[in-house]
């Protein structure tokens, strides 16, 4: 791999007798990681029916290695949001960050969503996860992913952490702050990343991280933690900036954070000396079996507490009947909370999410579906939302099936039984909706979903 002359020369001027170590990590494969989601199967059962060989990567729990050839990402489980394809090192910021259920979090630079897919899984459905990315274009991915997760409390929104700041001052009780960056980190595990690389574009990182982390601080609830994390190695996106942020934001302290096995302290040394910053993380491609990342754990100081969210003004219950009417025919019983309709759509709400009025929405929460005339069509994310058994009826197959195939690629299925809707699932999780007619079932797996091979 050609790495960039003025990268190689600052690296090694920066790492010394490391660098021979650093530059033939580069001669050496990249690694593949996956990470089980625990909303719909314990790693455990995951482990028992993983149809390939996966090792466990050591920092995360539901983290696993495996193979190029084995190629997860075609098979059924993942349609049915059984694990999200991620590079291990990237799964470091959120684990740091420690989700419980209840909290309040919110991912500022979230798309395509690997780590708000982390951060959910831990909220195992309490609390509230507000995803945030400024570009709309990569929330549509961001959204699809949580929608595959089947994740039901999350609101996902295409803001400017500016606008954010002065909407949600102190809600957050934790926030994950995953900085756009120069991306040095990835050059093993992505060429393009090497191609973008430019000795300006750190800089102009630099001063795009220094904005969203001053804006970010202001949401943080006393007492809240927010992780700072880039991919890069570059000491001014990392160690740096966070000395800078520290020097201004004086209610701020870094956390130590426990350093797994391979993972190195912050280098002090690369930022004026200032001990502090040895309790941030560096994961070197040298040092352990995953790419490049940085991780900084902060603490805000004072007494915990935040903003209650505001009360939800709910939906007029005669505008719900074609909802339960489905619901009853359809399902075991019908998910109920904070209804919020958008023209036509229905969503569920969570009931920590906070007022939302006057930014910009992409998902106020659960998406259930849309009122059609005098009927109510469920949506795709309800159906990855819901287990088995909430369905009334299902079509249940193995992933070798010639049916699941036909139905990921959005063909009909030629099927008895009762009319109406009917949950598709691969060995009992479920993939997405058919709508049974005479002799056949309609595919209401969505058009961007299918699968063209
Ligand atoms: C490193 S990526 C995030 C990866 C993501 N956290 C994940 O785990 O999948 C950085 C993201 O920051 C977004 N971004 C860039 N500038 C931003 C800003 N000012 N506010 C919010 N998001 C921003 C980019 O669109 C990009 O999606």
């Amino acid at each position: 791999m050609k790495l960039p002359d003025e990268f190689c020369q600052r690296m090694k001027l920066l790492l010394g007798e490391a660098y021979a170590d650093f530059l033939s990590s580069y001669a050496s494969p990249r690694y593949y990681g996956l990470r089980v989601n625990t909303l719909k199967i314990s790693g455990a059962d995951f482990l028992k029916r993983c149809p390939f060989e996966i090792i466990p990567v050591p920092w995360t729990k539901n983290g696993f290695y495996f193979s190029e050839q084995d190629r997860p990402a075609k098979h059924p489980y993942y349609h049915a949001g059984l694990y999200y394809i991620q590079e291990p090192s990237a799964m470091a910021p959120a684990q740091v960050l420690r989700a419980e259920p209840g909290d309040r979090i919110l991912d500022l630079c979230a798309a395509p969503g690997g780590k708000s897919t982390q951060i959910a899984a831990d909220l195992q459905g309490r609390g509230v996860l507000v995803s945030n990315d400024i570009s709309l274009e990569r929330t549509r991915a961001l959204t699809k992913n949580l929608e595959l997760f089947g994740v039901v409390n999350a609101v996902i929104l295409n803001e400017t952490p500016e606008k954010l700041a002065a909407k949600f001052p102190g809600f957050f009780s934790k926030i994950l702050l995953d900085a756009p960056c120069s991306g040095e980190g990835m050059f093993r595990k992505d060429p393009d990343a090497v191609r973008q690389w430019g000795v300006h574009s750190s800089a102009k990182c630099v001063l795009m991280q220094r904005d969203i982390l001053f804006f970010a601080a202001q949401m943080l609830s006393p007492g809240g933690r927010m992780i700072y994390s880039t991919c890069t190695f570059n000491p001014e996106e990392n160690e740096k900036m966070m000395e800078d942020f520290l020097q201004k934001q004086t209610d701020f302290d870094l956390v130590d954070i426990c350093k797994e096995p391979g993972w190195e302290e912050g280098r002090a040394d690369w930022a004026g000396g200032n001990s502090e910053l040895k309790k941030t993380a560096r994961l070197w491609p040298h040092r352990l079996k995953g790419e490049g990342h940085y991780v900084a754990l902060l603490e805000k100081r004072g007494q915990a507490g935040h903003p209650h969210p505001d009360k939800k003004n709910g939906v007029d219950e005669k505008k719900l009947k074609d909802y339960y009417t489905f619901a009853e025919e359809h399902l075991a019983a019908a998910p109920t909370g904070n209804f919020v309709l958008y023209g036509d759509h229905l969503y569920l709400q969570p009931v920590e999410a906070p007022n939302l009025n006057g930014v910009k929405v992409i998902k106020p929460g659960l998406y259930l579906g849309v009122f059609k005339k005098n009927r109510f069509e469920p949506s795709h994310s309800l159906a990855l939302a819901l287990k088995k058994d909430a369905f009334r009826r299902t079509l249940d197959f193995s992933p070798d099936a010639r049916e699941l195939g036909t139905y990921l690629k959005g063909e009909t299925l030629h099927t008895t039984g009762e009319r109406g809707w009917v949950g598709v699932c691969v060995d009992g999780y479920p993939l997405g909706w058919g709508k049974q007619l005479e002799g056949v079932l309609k595919n209401h797996y969505p058009k961007g979903w299918r699968q063209m091979e």
